[in-house]
């Protein structure tokens, strides 16, 4: 008999709530990562002129009650049409936030996706992966969406067949569930109490893999080899197992500075990482690294069980996740 979670009727308002606080906490835990090589965080812009952590944090806030709307939409299976009317409110409302810097994009479309598949368990009542659930319901309606033409993802499609955030989604985030989320949880093993030097294990594991479209859209072919070539070093070496892993971090992140290249895919896929770190179950020889399969409602609430999204006095990591 297949096991059960517990609601299999509709989920509450209160699931989607938490959910979106999930995904807050994801975005801002992922910004508050140094050294992430060439992207933005509380120590540094990064590779960008234009962005700084206020505005992500400024995004974050604004974006979260869309990952709740994206819960409940995929609670009730909603189209992709109607998942994407959504997804294009949240990045209007990033838009606002930032002055009209793309801070998010990406991590709306991914964590909005897991978001909706997320609601889409609760109602079944099954123990699946949410990024299995993505791929079942929507998986061959985002595959067969055509690709945007006007954004970088796009342009750089049709120039050197990259699928990108689409087809990552599509077949229900394959790269972020098998390397991003072992890296994160391998990076706990190596440096246990230090939740910061297991963010960055699991964004040098994704830079070393993706095909980040946005590395290639300001390097080109050979900005993305040498991207993945550092980050596979900083691994190869023993990560941050190594005791002068952060100088070395460090140094990386400098060398992508210095040739304008910025990972934001491999930035979104450590938020994503995160956020299904904690939704999904961990394979049985992971099990001794985890310290939750599914959200913990009572680290959740953490003294905020508002419904207002944009209280100024939540510090934003609802779900602790800053402390992991
Ligand atoms: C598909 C999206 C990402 C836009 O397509 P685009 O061609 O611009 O994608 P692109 O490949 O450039 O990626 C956009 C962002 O994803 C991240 N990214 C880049 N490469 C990758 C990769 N290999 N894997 C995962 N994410 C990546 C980066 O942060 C990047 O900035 C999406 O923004 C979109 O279609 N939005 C419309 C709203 C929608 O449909 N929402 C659905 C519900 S949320
Ligand atoms: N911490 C971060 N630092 C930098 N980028 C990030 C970070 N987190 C996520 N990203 C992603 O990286 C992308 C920003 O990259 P980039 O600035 O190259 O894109 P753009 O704004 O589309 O292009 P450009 O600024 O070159 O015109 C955003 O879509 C965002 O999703």
């Amino acid at each position: 008999m297949t096991k059960r979670f517990a609601f299999q009727t509709a989920p509450s308002p209160e699931s989607a709530r938490r959910i979106a606080w999930l995904a807050r906490a994801c975005l801002l835990a992922e910004v508050q990562t140094w050294p992430k090589p060439g992207l933005v965080s509380h120590i540094d812009q990064g590779s960008h002129t234009d962005m700084t952590i206020a505005q992500f944090v400024s995004s974050a806030h604004a974006i979260t009650p869309f990952f709740a709307q994206l819960y409940e939409a995929g609670s009730i299976s909603a189209p992709l049409s109607r998942l994407r009317e959504i997804g294009l409110a949240a990045e209007r409302a990033m838009m606002d936030a930032t002055g009209g810097i793309n801070t998010h994009r990406g991590a709306i479309w991914a964590l909005g996706l897991a978001s909706a598949a997320a609601g889409r368990r609760a109602t079944l009542g099954v123990p699946s992966a949410c990024s299995d659930i993505l791929r079942q319901h929507w998986g061959t309606e985002i595959l067969a969406t055509p690709p945007e033409e006007a954004t970088h993802g796009g342009r750089m499609r049709r120039l050197h067949g990259a699928g990108g955030a689409r087809i990552e989604a599509g077949w229900g985030f394959p790269t972020i569930r098998t390397v991003g989320v072992s890296a994160l949880r391998q990076g706990r093993a190596l440096r246990p109490g230090d939740p910061e030097a297991a963010r960055v294990q699991c964004c040098m594991a994704l830079i070393a893999t993706l095909i980040d479209t946005n590395l290639l859209y300001r390097g080109g072919w050979k900005g993305l080899r040498f991207a993945q070539r550092h980050a596979r070093h900083f691994l190869e070496n023993g990560g941050v197992g190594q005791e002068a892993w952060r100088q070395e971090a460090a140094v990386i992140h400098s060398d992508f500075v210095k040739h304008r290249l910025s990972p934001g895919g491999a930035a979104d896929g450590l938020a994503l990482s995160l956020f299904l770190d904690r939704l999904d179950p961990a394979p049985p020889q992971q099990e001794a690294h985890r310290i939750a399969d599914r959200i913990n409602i009572q680290e959740l609430d953490n003294g905020a069980n508002s419904s207002d999204f944009s209280r100024p006095d939540l510090c934003g990591d609802d779900c602790g996740i800053l402390r992991r």
